[in-house]
C-alpha cells in the first residue's frame, strides 16, 4: 500500500488528530491559521485550539488576489499562476507558524485548507442561461500545500456540497453543529465576517437535520470597501469610529436593500460579485446620495448589514419565536457600530461572542475546516442541515499526498 495511504488509515483510526485548519475570507486580511487537537468524531468531537494566529497578507499579496477577485473578467493566464502561487504561499505560512510555536511538521497530522474563494456564483445570483448550477472557485491548490509541508492535506472542501445540491457555503453549520451545539439552549451563531451569515443550532441531541446555516448579506465588506476608497491606508473602521460618528440615511438605505437578495428565501449565499461598490454606487445614484458624508455613509451601511441579518432571522422563524441566545464571531464583532444596530433590529437578542462558549470568534472558520477535515478521515457523513438545505449527508475535502 501507498505509504501515505496508509498513513492516512492510521490517522483515521486513532482517538485524536492534531489538524491545522486554514482559512483566509473575504475581507484578505490574511491567512488564518488554527492548530486543533480533535478527538473523536461527529456529536463526540472535541475540540483542543493548541494555537491560533491569523498571519497578514502583504500589500503585494493582497494586490495580486484583487487582481481577479470577484471579477467576472479577468487574465486567465494570471489566475493560472495564482493558484499554485498561493498554495506555495499558504505551505509558508504554515511552516512559520510552526517554526514560531516550536513544533515539528512530523508532529501534525493533517492539514484542511479552504483557499481563497476568488469567485462565487451561486445560481441565483450568476443566471447564466446554459448553466443551472451553482458554482465556487477557491486557489491556492492543495497538491502545494502538501508538498510544500510535508503534511497530508485536504482542500478544495466547497465542490462536493454543491455536487450534492448545495451552493457550497456556508458551510459553518456542520461545525457548529458539532462543536457548539447545546443541550440547555437553541443557539444563533452569527459570523460577522466580510459577508455575515448565521447558523441555527437546536439543542443538542435535537434533530440535526434541523440545523442551518444561511449568509444573510454584507457583514463588512462595503463598509471596508467605502472606508478604504477615502483613506487607502486604512484596511477598516477600527473600532467603528467614523460610522458612529454619522446618521443612517434611510433613503440610501431603503436603495441599498431593494434588491431581491434580501427577500430571496432561506437558505441563500452570497458575496462580493453582488455586494461590491457598482452596488452601492447604484443605489447611491437611486437615493441621490453621492454626496452624503462618510460618516453617515457608512452608518447607513453598518445599518444595511444588521437589517440583512434581522430580515433572515425574522424569515427564518416567522412561526415561532428566535432564539434569543446569540453568539458572535467574526472581524464585525469587533465593530461596536455594527453590534449596537444588530441589538437595535434584534432586540430579544442577547449578544455573547463565542469566545464564551471556549472556542475563539476568530478562529471559528479556520477551527470549521479542521473539524471537516476529521470528518472526511474519521466520520460519518452528518445530514445536517439536510431539512432545510436539502443537502445529503456527504464528507468533503479532497485529499493530496506529500509525496
Ligand atoms: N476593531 C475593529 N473595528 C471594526 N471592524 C473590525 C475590527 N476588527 C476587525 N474588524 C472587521 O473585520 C474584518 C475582518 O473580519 P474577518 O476576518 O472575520 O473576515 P473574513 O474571514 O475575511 O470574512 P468572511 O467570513 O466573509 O470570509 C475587517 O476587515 C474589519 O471590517
Ligand atoms: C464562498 C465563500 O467563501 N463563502 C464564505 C464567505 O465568508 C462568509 C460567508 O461568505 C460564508 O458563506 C463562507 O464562509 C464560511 C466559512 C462558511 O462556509 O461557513
Amino acid at each position: 500500500m501507498n505509504a501515505h495511504l496508509a498513513r492516512l488509515c492510521h490517522l483515521a483510526a486513532q482517538p485524536s488528530r492534531r489538524i491545522i485548519g486554514l482559512m483566509s475570507g473575504t475581507s484578505l486580511d490574511g491567512l488564518d491559521v488554527a492548530l486543533c487537537r480533535l478527538s473523536g468524531h461527529g456529536p463526540g468531537t472535541r475540540l483542543e485550539l493548541e494555537q491560533f494566529r491569523t498571519v497578514p497578507y502583504d500589500e503585494d499579496t493582497k494586490a495580486r488576489i484583487r487582481q481577479v477577485f470577484a471579477r467576472e473578467q479577468v487574465s486567465l493566464e494570471y489566475l493560472t499562476l495564482l493558484n499554485p502561487w498561493l498554495g506555495q504561499l499558504h505551505a509558508r505560512a504554515v511552516l512559520d507558524c510552526l517554526q514560531e510555536w516550536h513544533i515539528s511538521p512530523a508532529d501534525v497530522d493533517l492539514i484542511a485548507s479552504h483557499g481563497q474563494t476568488i469567485y462565487h456564483a451561486p445560481r441565483h445570483q450568476h443566471q447564466r442561461p446554459g448553466f443551472a448550477l451553482n458554482a465556487t472557485l477557491q486557489l491556492g491548490d492543495g497538491d502545494h500545500v502538501a508538498v510544500g509541508t510535508g503534511i497530508i492535506t485536504l482542500s478544495d472542501f466547497r465542490q462536493k456540497h454543491i455536487a450534492a445540491g448545495g451552493e457550497g457555503a456556508p458551510l459553518a453549520a456542520y461545525g457548529d453543529f458539532l462543536l457548539l451545539s447545546s443541550p440547555d439552549e437553541e443557539r444563533l451563531l452569527l459570523n460577522l465576517g466580510g459577508i455575515a451569515n448565521f447558523t441555527y443550532l437546536p439543542r443538542s441531541g435535537g434533530d440535526a437535520s434541523t440545523a442551518f446555516s444561511t449568509d444573510t448579506g454584507p457583514g463588512n465588506t462595503l463598509l471596508d470597501a467605502t472606508v478604504r476608497a477615502h483613506f487607502p491606508e486604512l484596511a477598516y473602521d477600527e473600532d467603528g469610529r467614523l460610522s458612529l460618528a454619522g446618521r443612517v440615511h434611510e433613503g440610501l438605505l431603503a436603495a441599498l436593500l431593494d434588491h431581491p437578495f434580501f427577500a430571496a428565501p432561506l437558505p441563500k449565499t452570497t458575496g462580493p460579485e453582488l455586494f461590491s461598490a457598482a452596488y452601492l454606487t447604484e443605489a447611491q445614484r437611486r437615493s441621490n446620495t453621492e454626496t452624503l458624508t462618510l460618516e453617515d455613509t457608512l452608518a447607513t451601511l453598518a445599518e444595511l448589514s444588521a437589517v440583512g441579518v434581522a430580515r433572515a432571522v425574522q424569515a427564518a422563524f416567522a412561526e415561532r419565536p428566535a432564539p434569543t441566545a446569540v453568539y458572535a464571531s467574526g472581524g464585525g464583532a469587533h465593530n461596536p457600530a455594527l453590534m449596537a444596530a444588530l441589538q437595535r433590529h434584534l432586540p430579544a437578542a442577547r449578544f455573547a461572542s463565542t469566545d464564551a462558549l471556549g472556542v475563539s470568534g476568530d478562529a471559528k472558520e479556520a477551527i470549521l475546516f479542521a473539524v471537516l477535515a476529521n470528518e472526511a478521515v474519521a466520520g460519518q457523513p452528518v445530514a445536517i442541515g439536510a431539512g432545510r438545505q436539502r443537502v445529503p449527508a456527504v464528507g468533503m475535502g479532497k485529499v493530496s499526498f506529500p509525496g
